[in-house]
């Protein structure tokens, strides 16, 4: 059996003494490790003290982008070696707003994909197809392509571990949530992709979460669909009470 798993994304919000204080508030609620994996996803300047915060107790800390590289001159960016450092368990890589304002692309997604392993990092990684592709038939091959290309060169140990958040990008933000039906015929295929590239094993390992308005309102159905394993939540994991649903949703689905 697969572990769900939830990760808030908290995208550019929250100060830092409100993510603190939000850690802090939910921190004793949040259900065992065993059970269920409960994921912050915080900017950057937080983590240090999330990380403190969360020490200790079942809240797994994760970044939402890094540099592939380990040091050196790239202004502004954040090295997996960073992250290590601080304790961070997951980064999300490839977010489909990185690959749209950011010239994040397969190649470099790969790239940070390999690199979050050899950091002891967790990559959760995001593919997605736009409003035109999913009209125009194109959903499977664009996101069999993506997955393909992101888990290029993994073991297959690092394959199992791997999370990859489907998140159709028309659904982000919109209110609008593919149905789960929806939903689970593009992880289905997904798992097929990762069959198909390592084994049944990895494929049968591997976590697949699923993102786009995601709220306590439908997380249940989300989650009770046969390849769904968790979900990628942005603004339903900004309010405490929200997010704690959503998890206890997580920990209640098989
Ligand atoms: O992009 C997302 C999570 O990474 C989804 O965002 P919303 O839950 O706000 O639609």
């Amino acid at each position: 059996m697969r572990k769900p798993i939830i990760a808030g994304n908290w995208k550019m919000n929250k100060l830092v003494a409100e993510g603190a204080r939000f850690v802090v508030d939910i921190r004793e609620k949040v259900p065992p490790n065993e059970e269920v994996d409960t994921v912050v996803c915080a900017p950057f300047v937080h983590i240090p003290f999330i990380s403190e915060a969360a020490r200790a107790y079942h809240v797994k800390i994760g970044a939402q982008n890094m540099h592939y590289e380990e040091s050196g001159a790239f202004t502004g960016e954040v090295s997996p070696t960073m992250l290590e450092d601080l304790l961070v368990d997951y980064v999300i890589i490839g977010h489909s707003e990185r690959r749209q304002y950011f010239n994040e692309t397969d190649e470099t997604v790969n790239k940070k994909t390999k690199a979050a392993f050899e950091h002891n990092l967790l990559p959760i990684v995001c593919v997605g197809e736009s409003l035109e592709q999913r009209e125009n038939n194109e959903t499977v091959d664009f996101v069999s392509g993506q997955v393909k290309k992101a888990l290029d060169g993994l073991s297959d140990e690092q394959a199992k571990q791997v999370v990859i958040a489907y998140e159709p990008i028309w659904a982000i933000g919109t209110g609008k949530t593919a149905t789960s039906e929806e939903a689970n015929e593009v992880c289905k295929h997904i798992r097929e992709v990762v069959k198909e590239a390592y084994s049944e094993d990895v494929s049968e390992a591997v976590r697949i979460q699923y993102g786009g308005s995601v709220k306590p309102e439908n997380i249940e159905e989300l989650l009770g669909m046969s390849d769904i394993d968790g979900a990628l939540v942005g603004g339903a994991s900004l309010k405490e009470d929200a997010f704690l649903k959503l998890v206890e949703a997580g920990q209640h689905v098989r």
